[in-house]
C-alpha cells in the first residue's frame, strides 16, 4: 500500500544520515540465533533487532532500547527504517513486533526528548512519532504485536497500530493511553486510533481517566485480542500471524486501507498544524513542569 508521496518524502527527509549512523549497524546482517537456513540472517540496528524467516515470510522485530524501550528519536527512526526495509522486500508478508527488554514492551515517548528541549527539537521529534504511526497504521504487512511487557501511552499506540495484539497475562503489564496522568493530552490521531479500537464511550472514559488496563480488563474492553501466559505470547503471535496470512494479501491490504485511510488522512491533511500544536503545548512552562515532575517521580520510584 503506497503511502502518500508526501509521507514518503517526509520519511526520507526525516531519516537524516546522522540518525542512521549513530551507533547503528544498519544493513549489517548476522546469523539469527540458532543458525537457520538462507534468509535466516538477522539485520537491523542498535535499537531494533530484526529476525527474518524468509521461508515463512514472517520477521520478528524486537525493540531493544533498554531499560524501557522509551521511544527516543533514534528508536523511532530505526523502527521506520526497519519496517520500510521489510515492506520493500517482497519476501516478507508479516511482522511480529515485540520487546527485547524485560517487563516492558514500550514505555511510550522518551520524555527526555521533550523535557527541557528547544521547540525545534520537539518538532523534529514529533514528526518522527507521526511518521512511525503512519508507517505502522498503514503498513501493507500484517503486523502482530506480541506485548510482553508494560505498554503505556506511545507504546499502546504502536500496539494499536498493529492489526492485532497478544498480551502476556501478567497484572504488571498494563496497557492504555495514560497521558492525562502526566498532565498532558493525547492528540487527535491517538484518540482516533483508540476510538477505532475500543469505541467512543470506552475511549472517552479511558482517555480522561488515563486508564492503564491490566490484561483481563484490556481483553474485555477490546484493547487486546488475546491474553495468554507469558511463555506463550510469541507462539500465539505466530499462530495469529498464520491466520492473517491465510488471506490473499491484495484483498486484505485493500480492506485495511478502506478501514484506516480516513483516519490516517486526517493527520496527513494537518500534519504541520499537529506538529505546531504539539510544540506549543509541550513547550508551555506549566506542561514542562508537569513532565519534569513526572520524570522525577519515575526516577525516585526505585529509591
Ligand atoms: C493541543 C494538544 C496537542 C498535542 C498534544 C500534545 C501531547 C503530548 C504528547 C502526547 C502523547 C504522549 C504519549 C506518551 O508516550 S507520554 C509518555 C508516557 N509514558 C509513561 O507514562 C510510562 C512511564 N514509565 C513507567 O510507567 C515505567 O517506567 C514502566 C512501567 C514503563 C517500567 O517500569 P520499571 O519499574 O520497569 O522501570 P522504571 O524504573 O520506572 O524506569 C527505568 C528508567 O527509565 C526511565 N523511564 C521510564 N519511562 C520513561 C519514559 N517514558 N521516558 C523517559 N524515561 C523513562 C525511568 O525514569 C528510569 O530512569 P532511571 O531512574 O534509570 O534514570
Amino acid at each position: 500500500m503506497a503511502l502518500a508521496s508526501g509521507v514518503r518524502f517526509a520519511a526520507r527527509a526525516l531519516l537524516r544520515p546522522w540518525a542512521l549512523l549513530r551507533g547503528t549497524t544498519l544493513g549489517r546482517t548476522e546469523p539469527a540465533a540458532g543458525g537457520g537456513g538462507d534468509g535466516a540472517r538477522r539485520f537491523g540496528s542498535q535499537r531494533v533487532l530484526v529476525e527474518p524467516d524468509a521461508a515463512s515470510g514472517v520477521a520478528v522485530m524486537k525493540l531493544r532500547n533498554p531499560p524501557v524501550n522509551a521511544l527516543s528519536l533514534e528508536l523511532l527512526t530505526e523502527l521506520v527504517i526497519s519496517l520500510e526495509k521489510l515492506e520493500n522486500d517482497k519476501t516478507f508478508r508479516g511482522v511480529i513486533l515485540t520487546s527485547d527488554c524485560p517487563r516492558v514492551f514500550c514505555a511510550g515517548l522518551d520524555l527526555t526528548e521533550i523535557c527541557g528541549r528547544n521547540p525545534a527539537h520537539c518538532a523534529e521529534y514529533w514528526k518522527a512519532m507521526q511518521e512511525l504511526w503512519l508507517r505502522t497504521y498503514l503498513s501493507s504487512l500484517v503486523l502482530v504485536a506480541a506485548i510482553n511487557g508494560a505498554c503505556p501511552a506511545g507504546g499502546c499506540i504502536i500496539a494499536l497500530s498493529c492489526d492485532c495484539r497478544v498480551l502476556a497475562d501478567n497484572p504488571k503489564y498494563r496497557i492504555g493511553l495514560n497521558e492525562t496522568l502526566l498532565g498532558i493530552i493525547a492528540p487527535f490521531w491517538l484518540k482516533d486510533t483508540y476510538v477505532n479500537t475500543i469505541g467512543h464511550r470506552a475511549s472517552e472514559q479511558a482517555l480522561q481517566l488515563g486508564s492503564l488496563f491490566p490484561p483481563a480488563e484490556a481483553l474485555q474492553v477490546g484493547l487486546v485480542d488475546q491474553v495468554v501466559p507469558e511463555d506463550q505470547v510469541q507462539s500465539t503471535a505466530l499462530s495469529e500471524m498464520a491466520r492473517w496470512l491465510a488471506v490473499p494479501d491484495h484483498a486484505r491490504q485493500l480492506t485495511k486501507n478502506m478501514m484506516r485511510k480516513a483516519t490516517a488522512d486526517r493527520l496527513l491533511r494537518q500534519r504541520d498544524a499537529d506538529t505546531q500544536n504539539f510544540v506549543s503545548f509541550v513547550c508551555r512552562d506549566s506542561i514542562q513542569k508537569s513532565l519534569q515532575a513526572y520524570l522525577e517521580k519515575l526516577r525516585q520510584r526505585k529509591g
